[in-house]
């Protein structure tokens, strides 16, 4: 293993917060086949530690921690994992520089985008620390003489996480404190190029008095690893957020175990602005909604819709919005978007710029010489985008911004819900009548009106169509990772005393 590195040493109030292990049974492991894999910083591309490759028996191995765990962690009442997670909520929130700069140096988000999100994963442990004190059944009035029937709640049981680079801390939380409220032990497996914050996650759930077996976080090579938790019968939940093309392998992976799948798969948002609008106001919201994260995120506006009637001006305040972010080292200043997280996404963003002026868009700015190093994108800006060009097509996961004229309500729809995905679409516009109409024909899980923001702990986030199964978050993100169950009690007597 390399020791810490001398970016991070200085950086850190709390060194021990980096750790270049797996956390397996309450134990920082390492590979046991000497298997290891950097990880780097996208804005620089110096490498920032490894991590090991875990073998398949040590993956095994934390599944085996876990259902021992698993006994005495169900066995607690409610308010007691209740204040256990409230001590790693106060952990999160006292280390919150902490552990933004080790997102920014693993997922190169600007510094305070990453003290932004890891407040909104904390925000996740607090939500479900209490919700966990509220897994209510239900008493059902009987159809059977002399019984009573209800429901009771019950944990799934062990429930395995996959998560994505993009946001390396918050998809955590979101799934793993419903699943520990819930009482069932985690196993967490992150995108190799952030498994940093996770590990940070791990050490102050031990801190908080999460007992071993209960918070895992294994490592290794994704397809290798997945594999396992997927067919391993033990595992009764798995809750993944990432790409719709891995999301259909895990579906197809998990088939032979039955298990209780959520899935918050990957957008391609609409952002819609009607004719009534502001055109400086929407094209401000719009370009908020496109390029945070540097565009990497799954609510990003990737098809912006715009009436023909405000068409051009939006277009000129959209440019002039965009020309004065800024690009550069998350680390460094006030810079607004931070690197891609690879050189692959660098080429996958100029691919797809290339795909569309060869069919006829206009790229009005996007001056590549410009970008600041290997892994960084300047904002691209496209009009005249149609439906045949991948930037309509496919999630584009960068700072490329399509814009595309229309004419009605009708048109704007059609348009709106001409893709597989269905996570999230904003509309902008002051209309009553045209926001009732178009928010119920959007085929969306989320719609936001006139906001930007939209999540938060008590919203249900998810998709539908190939954008996810289930939801995250809110007063059902919890029954994930609970089973009902159905209770009928004969023979007791009428109350009548009969
Ligand atoms: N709906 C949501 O809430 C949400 C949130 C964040 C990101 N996303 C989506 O995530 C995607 C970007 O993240 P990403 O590039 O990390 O996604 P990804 O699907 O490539 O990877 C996600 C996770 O799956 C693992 N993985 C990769 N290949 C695998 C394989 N062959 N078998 C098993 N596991 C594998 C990765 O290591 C990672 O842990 C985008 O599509 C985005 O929309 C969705
Ligand atoms: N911004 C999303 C993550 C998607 O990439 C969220 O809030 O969950």
């Amino acid at each position: 293993m390399t020791t810490l590195s001398t970016t991070l040493a200085k950086r850190l109030e709390d060194p021990r917060l980096f750790r270049q292990y797996a956390y397996v049974n309450g134990k920082w492991t390492h590979g046991e086949g000497g298997r290891e894999e950097a990880v780097y910083d996208p804005a620089t591309n110096e490498a920032i530690g490894h991590i090991p490759l875990l073998e398949a028996e040590q993956i095994t191995a934390a599944v085996d921690a876990a259902e021992a765990a698993f006994v005495h962690w169900r066995a607690l009442r409610a308010d007691e994992r209740c204040e256990r997670l409230l001590a790693w909520y106060d952990l999160i929130q006292a280390n919150r520089e902490d552990l933004a700069t080790i997102m920014t140096l693993e997922q190169g988000k600007p510094l305070p985008d990453a003290r932004g999100e890891v407040e909104y994963g904390a925000s996740f442990v607090r939500w479900f620390a209490e919700e966990g004190k509220r897994t209510y059944g239900e008493t059902i009035p009987s159809h059977i003489p002399n019984a009573s029937l209800g429901t009771i709640k019950e944990p799934v049981g062990i429930a395995a996480m996959i998560t994505p680079w993009n946001f390396p801390l918050a998809m955590i939380t979101r799934k793993a404190a419903a699943a520990l409220a819930a009482g069932c032990p985690v196993i967490v497996k992150p995108a190799n190029e952030t498994p940093f914050s996770a590990l940070a996650l791990a050490e102050l759930a031990e801190r908080a008095g999460i007992p071993e077996g209960i918070f895992n976080v294994v490592l290794g090579e994704p397809a290798e690893v997945s594999k396992i938790l997927c067919s391993e019968p033990r595992i009764r939940a798995l809750s993944f957020t990432g790409s719709t093309r891995v999301g259909r392998l895990l579906i197809e992976q998990s088939a032979n175990t039955v298990k209780r799948l959520s899935l918050e798969l990957g957008g391609n948002a609409p952002f819609i602005v009607g004719p009534d609008m502001d055109p400086k106001e929407a094209a401000y919201a719009a370009v908020a909604a496109k390029f945070q994260t540097a565009g990497q995120d799954c609510l990003a506006a990737n098809r912006i819709l715009v009436h023909e009637s405000i068409h051009d001006e939006f277009v000129a305040q959209f440019t002039e919005r965009m020309a004065a972010l800024t690009v550069g080292n998350g680390l460094h200043g006030e810079v607004d978007l931070g690197p891609l997280i690879h050189r692959q996404a660098v080429e996958k963003a100029a691919a797809i710029v290339d795909d569309a002026i060869s069919q006829g868009a206009t790229m009005i700015a996007g001056d590549q010489s410009q970008a600041p190093g290997d892994n960084f994108f300047m904002p691209v800006l496209l009009t005249g985008v149609t439906p045949q060009m991948k930037v309509w097509r496919e999630e584009n996961f960068a700072p490329v911004a399509g814009i595309t004229a229309y004419s009605s309500d009708d048109e704007v729809i059609e348009m709106a819900n001409d893709t597989e995905y269905g996570l999230a679409a904003y509309i902008y516009t002051h209309d009553i009548r045209r926001i009732w109409k178009l928010m119920r024909a959007l085929e969306y899980g989320m719609v936001s009106v006139n906001s930007v923001k939209m999540t938060g702990p008590p919203v249900p986030f998810g998709g539908v169509k190939q954008s996810g199964l289930g939801r995250e978050g809110g007063a059902t993100g919890i029954d994930e990772y609970l089973e009902t169950k159905y209770y009928c009690l004969g023979a007791l007597g009428s109350v009548s005393g009969s």
